[in-house]
């Protein structure tokens, strides 16, 4: 199933008509650079183009009043002084003869992608659209907003295709409070917003932006609000809220719908926003989400300023929705201490309402004292960057997002004969001759080894050189002793010189020493049996209880600890190999494969053992780039499980900063 992309240039068809500085920045331009960039750069021929339709007078009812309806039905026939007059009531937005036409294609728009998406037809989709929709209210047009777009399309979900439940992301720097207020009392749709805020000094300034506003009665902890107090907010802010909040919730609420208001003003260079997050990042988020709800993800465009970062951020975006391979991110320094007081006091005030927080040790006890913590003091981020402050939004430059290649195969396996190749994937022939290393592997390894096997370790090289050479995206191999395949494998990466190998290990096996010394490999373990070691830097062992069947303790470990050492130690090659007997379920399996090939462009070797070969088809469909099933809705993971992550956590973050969660105590 393919991508879907909603746009028409009708929607470009309004503008201000008059001087208002507030509202100056949305421009119809925004529409046509990034439609120009997504024509240019060959994604718009890769794309299911959908046609858009206008919302009829029942659907936008489904959030918006009579009366409010009523009255924007009157803008078209209204001169320039009615027009203006028309506007005062609200609040920074603006009207025009054609908008209310626009606004009805916003809506439909979103709906003809949740209609594409929610009856099978594509996997998922993006729609570009203007005006933006997630300040408007019940009753009111507010910040370049008339109707809800997203907040319609969550409705209309709800009511035609009776979903039960629906994650909203809005990763729009703005808060959509229209959003919030619709679905505040709501448990079916969660809604979480991060926006700048800096103590409501930024616009909309309302308190109910803030961290503990978190939804009422039955949706009390269905909406989350991460404040940003400061500007200048780069990648690694971004995905530790990711990781180590947005995440966890959102497996254990398990939607079956994705929608994220898909602003992009909180790019680097956005004149509103003032991040510094690069066009990029919106790769990861989107593929972050794309693990959840089978890959059921709707985008509709929010805001986004700076035309530059706008149009590659909707190509980054667009991208990762065809399943392009993601690009690594670089120099991720960790989250300001900003960012981590946001997110304790939001972690704290949902502590009560997901149990994925309930064990974090790391949380102050009562809701009061998170009003009480130390907030930093004014300007910009930490005081390190002095340079780049000087520089306005406009002024700001950043490098143009990599290439994002994808080898002409996707999915190249190694199996023993007799064991049948998945479809889709290309079976690496045994003409490959002996790697060069092999016949010294051979007197170090496989001494005693029979034919069959060195056969099998040069196949299994010759994936990895084939990796190299990105002329396949990923490989799997069933290999006759998994632990002794890996060890050859990090030795035969390690011989490279810019190599870096970030190996997963799942079930217990001994991970021999020489593999953790030399830093050109990092190697978490999620095992059952307790170690007496505390490993080191470089060797994470996580010690599950109930071992890795326990479902909430992997995903734990998979969110707070595995994805942030990922994107930190930014590998050249993922190595995840699932030892004998480990007991972790298949999908947990397949949710873990997918979420490690947010690294490497991709290039992640799996190593099964023979008795193994039922994972062989589950396996591969991941690698293939199709979504893993649904964990279901996740319980509380065990006291002494989440505590034994968190120790490792606050052990590991002295030299992992992306594990963070708390402004440390010193100043
Ligand atoms: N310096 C000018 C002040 C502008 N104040 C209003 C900002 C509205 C933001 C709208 C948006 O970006 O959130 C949307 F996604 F809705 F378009
Ligand atoms: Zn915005």
């Amino acid at each position: 199933m393919g991508t879907a992309l909603i746009y028409d240039e009708e929607m470009t068809k309004y503008k201000l008509l008059w001087v208002d500085p507030a509202c100056k920045i949305e421009v119809p331009e925004r529409l046509t650079v990034s439609h120009g960039a997504l024509v240019r750069n060959g994604l718009t021929d890769r794309c299911i183009c959908l046609p858009v339709r206008e919302a009829v007078d029942a659907e936008i009812l489904l959030v918006h009043s009579e009366e409010y309806l009523e009255a924007v039905k009157q803008t078209p026939h209204m001169t320039l002084e009615d027009l203006k007059e028309f506007t005062l009531q609200y609040g920074d937005v603006y009207f025009h003869p054609n908008i209310y036409h626009c606004a009805k294609l916003a809506v439909g728009s979103a709906l003809q992608l949740v209609d594409s998406v929610l009856m099978g037809k594509v996997k998922n989709g993006m729609a570009l659209v203007r005006p933006p929709g997630h300040h408007s209210m019940r009753s009111a047009a507010n910040g370049f907003c008339v109707f809800n777009n997203v907040a319609i399309a969550a409705q209309y979900a709800k009511q035609k295709y009776g979903v039960k439940r629906i994650l909203i992301v809005d990763w729009d720097i703005h808060h959509g409070q229209g959003v919030q207020y619709c679905f505040e009392d709501d448990p079916s749709v969660l809604y979480f917003s991060w926006h700048r805020y800096e103590h409501q000094k930024f616009w909309p300034n309302l308190k109910d932006s803030d961290y503990d506003i978190v939804g009422k009665g039955e949706g009390a902890g269905f909406n989350i609000n991460v404040p940003w107090n400061k500007v200048g907010m780069e990648n690694s802010d971004y995905l530790s809220v990711f990781c180590h909040l947005l995440l966890p919730i959102a497996y254990e609420f398990c939607p079956d719908l994705v929608l994220v208001c898909a602003g992009f003003d909180s790019a680097i260079g956005d004149p509103e926003g003032e991040m510094c997050a690069t066009p990029d990042i919106f790769a990861h988020l989107t593929y972050l989400l794309m693990n959840l709800a089978e890959g059921k993800l709707c985008a509709v465009l929010e805001g986004g300023y700076n035309l530059t970062s706008l149009a590659q951020s909707v190509c980054q975006t667009v991208q990762t929705l065809l399943g392009d391979p993601l690009p690594p991110l670089t120099n991720l320094t960790g989250p300001c201490r900003s960012t981590l007081e946001s997110l304790q006091c939001v972690r704290a005030a949902h502590r009560q309402h997901w149990s994925c927080l309930r064990h974090a040790v790391d949380l102050p006890t009562f809701e009061i004292s998170t009003k009480r913590i130390k907030l930093s003091g004014e300007g910009n981020k930490d005081e390190a960057e002095v340079g780049e402050e000087q520089k306005s939004p406009e002024e700001k430059i950043w490098p143009e997002p990599p290439k994002r290649i994808c080898p002409p195969v996707c999915s190249a396996v190694v199996l023993p004969d007799g064991v049948v190749c998945p479809d889709a994937c290309e079976r690496l022939s045994s003409s490959e001759d002996l790697g060069p290393h092999l016949l010294t592997l051979k007197n170090d390894f496989l001494k005693d080894a029979d034919d069959g096997a060195v056969t099998a370790l040069s196949r299994v090289f010759s994936l990895i050189d084939k990796m190299k050479n990105n002329e396949i995206r990923n490989g799997l191999a069933l290999v006759g002793d998994a632990a002794m395949t890996m060890t050859c494998v990090v030795q035969y990466v390690a011989a490279e010189v810019d190599s870096r190998v970030f190996l997963v290990c799942v079930g217990n096996g001994n991970i021999p020493s020489h593999v953790i010394e030399d830093g050109k490999t990092l190697v978490v373990q999620i095992k059952d049996e307790d170690t007496e070691e505390q490993g080191s830097k470089y060797y994470v062992p996580v010690c599950l209880k109930k071992g890795c069947t326990d479902t909430s303790g992997f995903a734990q470990a998979m969110f707070s600890l595995l994805l942030p050492l990922g994107y930190q130690y930014n590998p050249s090659l993922v190595l995840l190999v699932r030892m004998p007997g480990s007991g972790v379920c298949d999908i947990m399996w397949q949710q873990l494969t997918g979420l490690l090939q947010s690294f490497a462009h991709g290039h992640t070797l799996v190593l099964l053992q023979e008795d193994d070969k039922a994972c062989v088809g589950p396996t591969a469909s991941i690698l293939l780039g199709n979504p893993a099933p649904p964990l279901g809705q996740l319980p509380a993971s065990l006291k002494e499980d989440a505590e034994a992550v968190e120790r490792l956590r606050s052990r590991l973050q002295a030299d992992w900063n992306l594990l963070l969660t708390t402004a440390p105590e010193n100043g």
